[in-house]
């Protein structure tokens, strides 16, 4: 039974893109359940999860590419999405394909399509066939940016590029965001370099949300124990990882909520969680079957 709605959201100011309960199966293998999110409008999120966690079809649903089987999702305003492929007309010049994103827009701003592929020095008058992938998806982003998204979801949008393009990208997606108040979602495996970028965080293993929310308070109730090798951590909370090296131990750990924040002592130091720390011990953590 397809119960799903894919509707724009009425009250911007609190969410950008919602989903209640959401479910996708392919066939009668469940890609995606139960998944419940509010993504406040404004927000950079980063979906994340290992292979086949179900971040395309989670934004495919979004998007609506895909009809859900379970549940409701909606997005405001005018929604953007750049698939993983990077779609391109191999022979369409970058300048072919902004003309073609002027036609198939309801709204379209030329002169940011153009910035963007100026920042990048993608040349107008190339074919994209004769482009290489990376600047082949700065296409794509432009031809999106130029739509002028409220919702601009991106599947991998870093997949193709090298490290200095990655964070110029990054950074230009902020430079955008600032600029005209969209909303980011995008998918990704390399965490570490969303640091500073990402503000709101979905976590997805299994086709399940693990973890979802504005990043800095989930870092925040999470610590990382440093000290002698040891079975348990030096303080109370749930381990979401423990890692034991030669005489040493290192534990990842949810603060117990309500109580005041431990203080180690002695051998034992603390340091704080960062984004990647986060999603590799949760990545961990379920690939074990302890996580989901
Ligand atoms: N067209 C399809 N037909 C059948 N199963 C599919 C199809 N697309 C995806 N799946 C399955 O659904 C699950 C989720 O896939 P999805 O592509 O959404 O994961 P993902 O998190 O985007 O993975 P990756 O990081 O590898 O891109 C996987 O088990 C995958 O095998």
């Amino acid at each position: 039974m397809t119960t799903t709605v894919t509707e724009p959201v009425e009250d911007t100011a609190a969410a950008a893109v919602h989903a209640q309960a959401l479910g996708k199966r392919y066939r009668n293998k469940w890609a995606l359940r139960e998944c419940t999110f509010d993504l406040p409008a404004g927000r950079v999120a980063a979906l994340v999860g290992a292979n086949g966690a179900g971040k395309t079809t989670l934004m495919s649903v979004l998007a609506g590419l895909l009809d859900a089987d379970e549940g409701s999702a909606g997005t405001s305003g005018r929604v953007a999405f750049v698939s993983q492929e990077k779609p391109v007309y191999r022979h369409f010049t970058a300048a072919d394909m902004l003309r073609l994103g002027a036609h198939l827009n309801v709204v379209w701003d030329q002169a940011r399509a153009v910035r963007w592929l100026d920042r990048f020095e993608i040349p107008l008058d190339k074919a994209c066939g004769k482009l290489s992938g990376g600047q082949q998806a700065q296409v794509a982003f432009a031809l999106a940016i130029g739509s002028r998204p409220t919702v601009l979801m991106l599947d991998e949008p870093l997949a193709n590029l090298d490290p200095l393009a990655r964070r110029e990208v990054t950074a230009e997606l902020l430079g955008e965001v600032e600029e005209t108040g969209m909303t980011v979602l995008l998918s990704t495996h390399v965490v570490a370099e969303l640091g500073g970028v990402a503000d709101y965080l979905l976590l997805l293993a299994h086709g399940r949300l693990l973890a979802g929310g504005d990043l800095d308070e989930l870092l925040a109730r999470h610590v990382t124990y440093l000290g002698p090798r040891s079975d348990t951590p030096p303080a109370l909370g749930e381990v979401v990882e423990a890692r034991h090296r030669g005489n040493q131990s290192t534990f990842l750990v949810k603060l117990p909520e309500g109580q005041p924040r431990p203080v180690v002592a002695g051998q034992w130091t603390e340091r704080p969680v960062t984004l990647e720390d986060y999603v590799l011990a949760q990545l961990a953590a379920t690939r074990k079957g302890l996580g989901a």
